[in-house]
């Protein structure tokens, strides 16, 4: 799917890699486990099932094994009940078949947590069946003594490899019992058995566990540290670490709480725009908003309050006026302080008043800010801090005003450069969404897109708002495109989104 989009515009990829250099954005060669788990699931998002990962991983350490320079009579592969487990229970099929195989399974067969794993330990079972493979199931302290004496009568009598695929990058915090246990009676026979015992990790070494050698998965990760290791690409696509999925909405707070969530717990959003010659903008903004948020004020000038007064789910906030000024300042700082998120810029005009406000405004606030349109226009570059709470959301004119600032050093904003699929970067990631059509070139769209934005940032950090408002902005189209051909417009888009939300979150 993604393979389709990019080919019919690679001007876009061009654009991107220009900004990646520019920004000095390389590729990430060592993952956190939170972004390895993001690729993870882009990976089955793009077409890449787990259990096609947990195939070529088992597989390809398995292979590794065949290469090891050590001579060995007997085999243990010790599995947790995650993914690592799985990818354990891949090398056993392959170990058993050509030698002696015990599988230790540590855990209720019950808890084995992914169907990924679960089909794997499935053929497992059935294979310590037809000999060659010994299971054993560890769910106790006493299981772990008999397991250790077995193991240390089979290191009597030969080389032993042992494969830890207990835990892997889903491990977090201290390691719990049994395993714990289990790592220190390895390494009580690993220092008697030196040479004797080879011990060989999957992905990442449990615990303090004392292996030889790691075969890290894809990359590394922030907590691989065994000194030996070899990397085994297992077939994930790079661009997939550049676009956004579902992965990334998974790691939204909104994908977190509790469906039953308190009353402000969604955030609560103002929108600061139009004048006496734009009316709808904010309206547009602050509606898409509304869906998410809990709180959503606008506040504007009489002619767009007017408006405003329409929707009972908007709170007003009036400014007499025909264009939002310096005037509004101090009431405006003040009122802003009661929101997690301010959406600024939809269709406040080009007024110079306007342009001493927006610059008295943004530097006078610390709440995260979203800036639009004609706000990106009226700020002051040459004095201004582009401060890591800001995300702006230019079209390609608009950047024009900004662009040759994001490659100095103390650029820290968020910017969606908003296109035929849009580029979202900050000073250390940068991402492609490649939702969205040519229906979305319609007036309006922009505003729903910060709306939508201001919301999500309410409760959730600016590069992953940015990336998450841009790809739910455009799935919206894309349902609508599928619904209406290009003849929609950016009400529909208000009005649908709410079952993409549904759908997505
Ligand atoms: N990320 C990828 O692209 C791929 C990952 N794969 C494998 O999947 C692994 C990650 O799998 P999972 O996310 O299921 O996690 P793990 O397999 O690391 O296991 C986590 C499980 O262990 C338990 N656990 C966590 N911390 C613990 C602690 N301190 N003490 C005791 N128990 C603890 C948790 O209950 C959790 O269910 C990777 O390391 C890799 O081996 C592969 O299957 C292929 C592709
Ligand atoms: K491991």
């Amino acid at each position: 799917m993604v393979i389709n989009h990019l080919s019919q515009n690679p001007e876009v990829f061009s654009k991107f890699n220009l900004l990646k250099e520019k920004l000095k954005i390389y590729e990430k060669s060592v993952l956190t486990a939170n972004e390895i788990s993001l690729i993870d699931e882009n990976s089955k998002y793009f077409g890449l099932p787990k259990s096609k990962l947990m195939e070529n991983s088992g597989t390809l350490i398995f292979e590794e094994i065949m290469k090891l320079d050590f001579k060995f009579s007997k085999a243990y592969v010790f599995c947790g009940t995650g993914n690592n487990g799985g990818d354990g229970f891949v090398i056993t099929r392959h170990l058993s078949n050509i030698l002696e195989t015990s599988l230790v399974f540590i855990g209720d067969e019950k808890n084995i947590k992914s169907p990924e794993s679960n089909e794997n330990f499935k053929i497992v079972k059935d294979i310590s069946f037809f000999g060659n493979l010994d299971y054993y199931n560890v769910l106790n302290s006493e299981n772990v003594m008999e397991i250790m004496s077995l193991l240390e009568k089979d290191l009597k009598l030969g080389n032993i490899l042992l494969v830890d695929a207990m835990l892997g990058t889903g491990s977090s915090g201290k390691l719990k019992n049994p395993y714990q246990m289990i790592v220190d009676f390895l390494n009580v026979l690993k220092s008697k058995y030196y040479e004797k015992l080879k011990i060989l990790s999957v992905d990442i070494q449990t615990g303090n566990l004392n292996s030889d050698i790691e075969v890290i998965l894809h990359k590394k990760k922030t907590n691989n540290n065994c000194k030996n290791f070899i990397i085994k690409s297992i077939g994930i696509p790079k661009y997939i670490e550049y676009t956004i999925g579902q992965g990334d909405l998974n790691q939204l707070s909104q994908k977190k709480i509790k469906k039953s969530s308190h009353k402000g717990q969604n955030g609560k959003v103002l929108v600061i725009g139009g004048s006496s010659e734009y009316h709808g903008a904010p309206v547009l903004s602050a509606l898409s908003a509304s869906k998410l948020s809990d709180i959503v004020s606008v506040a504007s000038v009489s002619k767009v309050i007017k408006t405003i007064r329409n929707f009972p789910e908007l709170i007003p906030y009036e400014l007499l006026g025909d264009f939002i000024n310096l005037n509004h300042l101090d009431n405006l700082l003040d009122y802003s302080k009661k929101f997690d998120c301010i959406v600024l810029g939809n269709g406040i005009s080009l007024n110079d008043d306007t342009g001493d406000f927006i610059n008295s405004y943004i530097t006078g606030l610390n709440r995260k800010v979203v800036i639009d349109a004609d706000a990106i226009k009226l700020i002051d570059y040459n004095s201004f801090e582009f401060k890591p709470n800001f995300i702006f959301t230019p079209h390609k004119r608009e950047f024009e005003y900004m662009e040759r600032y994001i490659s100095t050093p103390d650029f820290k904003s968020t910017v969606v450069l908003k296109g035929s699929y849009d580029i979202i970067f900050d000073s250390e990631n940068i991402k492609l969404n490649i939702t969205g059509n040519p229906g979305m070139t319609k007036g309006g769209t922009g505003d729903i897109l910060c709306g939508l934005i201001g919301a999500i940032y309410a409760t959730n950090d600016a590069f992953l708002s940015a990336c998450a408002g841009a790809y739910i902005n455009g799935y919206c189209g894309d349902k609508l495109l599928e619904s209406k051909g290009y003849f929609y417009n950016s009400i529909d888009i208000v009005d649908n989104l709410s079952y993409t939300l549904k759908e997505l979150l």
